[in-house]
């Protein structure tokens, strides 16, 4: 996909992944809705941005991906703005095992409406004209960390979800690809999470256990999950694809034996 004048929208785009997505879209040509929570790391990224790409290609938008509403009124003002949508990175989430019902709620189920919100614009079946959409899970969607079952069950439902939507997708020829990507330790301010009673919860007594399993694994530059969703925006056959990103291997993909569950077609 060559991105020079596509439209894209980032959710969670303030900070971490979210925001290194958003740069490089904009640094490849692309016009960008940035979504996020936070108003005044949100305004604060606008600012920064605007100082290195034109002001007239972003877009910084408070909405709470949790709140339908907001999010159905920011997919519509990127339309208004921008007059299309081409990609969606349905990246925002969350580690609070405390309030494991919020973490549900910001990383599966926005991104569930996220998704369908996208197709809404995108799909042909709709009108649109096709797209991309990237749902960010984790390494966690694939290995269960007991030291996180709620983020663990949210990531395995983003990989779940995406794989499936992206059958329904091509069954039903949507013209959209929608991928996941499962990243291990990135360094972002969500990393330092693990080390917060507050959202640990319960599982804080792990924590030890956890700087341990970071101190193995390592920590991922933001910059390889952008080359990670520069090659799902790039390689068109990608789809219902499960990217793993780690410091051993690089980008890769998970590979599944079952095969899709699929209604008998007389
Ligand atoms: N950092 C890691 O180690 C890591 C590893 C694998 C996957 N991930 C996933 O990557 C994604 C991005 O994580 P990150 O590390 O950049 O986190 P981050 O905390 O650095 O950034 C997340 C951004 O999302 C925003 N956000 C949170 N809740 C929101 C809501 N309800 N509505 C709108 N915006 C909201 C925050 O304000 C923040 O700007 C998440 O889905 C996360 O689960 C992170
Ligand atoms: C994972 C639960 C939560 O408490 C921690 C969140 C911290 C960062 C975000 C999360 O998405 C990162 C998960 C990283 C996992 C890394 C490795 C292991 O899951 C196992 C990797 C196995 C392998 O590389 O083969």
């Amino acid at each position: 996909m060559d991105l020079t004048g596509k439209v894209a929208l980032v959710t969670g785009a303030a900070q971490g992944i979210g925001r290194s997505f958003s740069e490089a879209l904009l640094r490849h040509g692309a016009k960008v809705a940035l979504l996020d929570l936070n108003m005044s790391a949100g305004e604060a990224c606008k600012k920064a941005l605007d100082g290195e790409f034109d002001a007239a290609s972003s877009l910084f938008i408070a909405c709470d991906v949790g709140a339908e509403e907001e999010l159905k009124c920011a997919f519509k003002k990127t339309i208004e703005l921008f007059g299309s949508l081409d990609i969606v990175c349905n990246n925002a989430g969350i580690n609070n095992e405390h309030n494991w019902e919020q973490t549900i709620n910001v990383n599966l189920t926005s991104m569930i409406r996220g998704t369908y919100l996208a197709l809404d614009y995108m799909s042909k079946e709709n009108g649109g004209k096709g797209g991309v959409i990237v749902n960010m899970a984790s390494l966690a969607g694939i290995f269960p960390a007991a030291h996180g079952p709620v983020y663990t069950a949210t990531k395995h439902g983003v990989v779940g979800f995406t794989r499936a939507i992206a059958a329904t997708s091509k069954l039903l020829d949507y013209g959209v690809r929608i991928n996941t990507i499962c990243p291990a330790f990135v360094d972002t301010p969500l990393l330092n999470s693990v080390n917060q009673e507050q959202m640990m919860g319960r599982y804080y007594i792990f924590k030890d256990t956890v700087k341990k399993l970071i101190q193995h694994y390592g920590i991922l530059d933001p910059s390889l999950i952008v080359q990670g969703l520069m090659k799902i925006l790039q390689e068109e056959e990608l789809n219902g694809a499960v990217m793993k990103i780690t410091k051993s291997k690089g980008i890769h993909f998970e590979i599944y034996e079952t095969a899709l569950i699929q209604p008998e077609v007389k």
